[in-house]
């Protein structure tokens, strides 16, 4: 399938999505209590139980979505789709099954599609943290929704 890019500019100042399953909480939190100087400087969101405990126990000031299961993630892969997320730290469990598998699946397919910044785990989130493309702006490639819409309706026999 030809797919038709473009570039996007991320700046300075990341938009940054904060995700974890509920036996992942506690890592998550500590790895934002690790990194608490670099992330305030960065808009900072996530799926709403993560958020709050991460608000609540770093002081750091987090934009709260749905929770995860009742519509957070998708909330999440709606804004990546408008580029509007940089970077996911989403520390997933990979020993627990979740009610909400479609929309975790849908999650990483679309911060994958978008070729976002993502984390799963500490050892990639303190490789993204300390990266100096975090610190510094930097321009991806990621699909033009625009263009491929056109071009689909053009090739779409009716
Ligand atoms: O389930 C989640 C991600 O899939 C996280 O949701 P909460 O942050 O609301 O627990």
């Amino acid at each position: 399938m030809y797919i038709v890019k473009k570039t996007v500019h991320v700046n300075k100042r990341k938009n940054i999505a904060l995700v974890a399953h509920d036996f992942k909480k506690d890592e998550l939190l500590n790895w934002t209590l690790k990194h608490k100087d670099i992330l305030k400087n960065h808009n900072l969101m996530g799926t709403g139980t993560t958020a709050t405990i991460i608000s609540q126990h770093t002081g750091l000031e987090v934009e709260k979505f749905a929770s995860g299961p009742l519509g957070g993630d998708q909330q999440l892969g709606a804004k990546i789709s408008e580029s509007l997320i940089d970077v996911l730290i989403f520390f997933w469990d990979p020993l627990e099954t979740q009610p909400h598998d479609p929309d975790v699946k849908a999650l990483l397919r679309i911060s994958t599609l978008y070729n976002i910044a993502i984390a799963n785990c500490e050892t990639s989130a303190d490789y993204i943290i300390t990266s100096p493309m975090f610190s510094g702006e930097y321009d991806i490639e990621i699909i033009d929704n625009l263009a491929n819409i056109e071009n689909r309706a053009e090739q779409i026999k009716l």
